[in-house]
């Protein structure tokens, strides 16, 4: 690794020019008492990149998510979308304003149907007022018949396995096929910014290789941003055009893939000490 590349990595990367970063974390922080769980923060997200969230058990990364979906409100610091704040927004509407997300735990409705699910995911969408609903007009009816190919639509850009099953119940389906439907409801919201917490959690290695592959195609097919959590390595390090490394709730690298493997204080803090780099125990002191 070069010197510049080295000075990039572990300083702050370069910053996208005014008006380019889809998302934009500036100077975040989110105290829980005495906690800092997310200090100082910056984080960007370009429209079209892929940035992983990495970092040891606790070290913030959730609380971003939650920070950015509007589920805690900033102690300081400034959260835009297009160049829009977008704090003090309660989750729908940062849902409505183009950023949806999936949870770690996969929050489903179980007692509904794989198709009914992704239904759901478009409440934004819909525009029938509360009487047409009740009276079934036929521009509701016409709206429902919408929403419901559109929904299969988007089951199918998982394969046709999920369209096959989408009047099963979801907790019928397999783990995998559950965080799929869970994407699938994401993307009925029709945003330009996908947030995945650990995707691949749970998930066997052909299922891990198969998600892999799906990810890449949300951002290549439909063209969106994603910014995920994801614990396996392989994973992060094979999909990221860049990685962001918290540790106790700092920013302590960011950098390519590669350049963020072979970061001493990355090495230190989250893969551990039998990563490869000899010097580590000085690198502790970032912490
Ligand atoms: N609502 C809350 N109230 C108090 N402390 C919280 C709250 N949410 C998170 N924390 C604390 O903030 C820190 C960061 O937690 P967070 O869940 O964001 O970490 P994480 O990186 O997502 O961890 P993991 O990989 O285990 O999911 C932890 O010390 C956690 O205990």
């Amino acid at each position: 690794m070069s010197e510049m590349q080295a000075e990039r990595v572990e300083g702050t990367p370069s910053e996208p020019v005014t008006g380019e970063a889809l998302l934009a974390l500036k100077n975040v922080t989110k105290a829980f008492g005495g906690l800092t769980a997310v200090g100082d923060l910056d984080l960007f997200v370009r429209p079209g990149e892929i940035v992983s969230v990495i970092g040891p058990n606790g070290a913030g990364k959730t609380t971003v998510f939650n920070l950015i979906t509007g589920i805690y409100r900033p102690t300081k610091g400034e959260i835009t979308l297009d160049g829009t704040s977008i704090v003090g927004l309660n989750p729908d509407q940062v849902l409505v304003r183009g950023i949806a997300r999936t949870f770690q735990n996969i929050r489903l409705f179980n007692n509904m149907t794989v198709l009914e699910n992704v239904l759901v995911g478009q409440h934004t969408q819909l525009k029938a007022s509360v009487l047409g609903s009740l009276f079934r007009t036929p521009r509701v009816r016409q709206e429902e018949e919408a929403a419901r190919e559109r929904a299969i639509d988007l089951l199918s850009f998982f394969g046709s396995s999920l369209v096959d099953r989408q009047d099963e119940y979801v907790i019928n389906l397999s783990y995998a096929e559950r965080r799929r439907v869970e994407i699938a409801r994401a993307l009925a919201a029709k945003p330009k910014l996908l947030l995945l917490d650990e995707p691949t959690a749970g998930m066997n290695e052909a299922e891990t290789l198969e998600a892999v592959g799906y990810v890449r195609r949300l951002r290549e097919e439909l063209g969106l941003a994603i910014l995920l959590i994801e614990h396996k390595l392989a994973v992060t390090m094979g999909i990221s055009d860049r990685i962001v490394v918290l540790d106790y709730g700092r920013k302590i690298a960011e950098g390519l893939p590669e350049e963020v493997r072979r970061n001493k204080k990355v090495i230190a803090a989250y893969l551990g000490q039998s990563a490869e780099e000899p010097e580590q125990t000085e690198e502790h002191e970032v912490k």
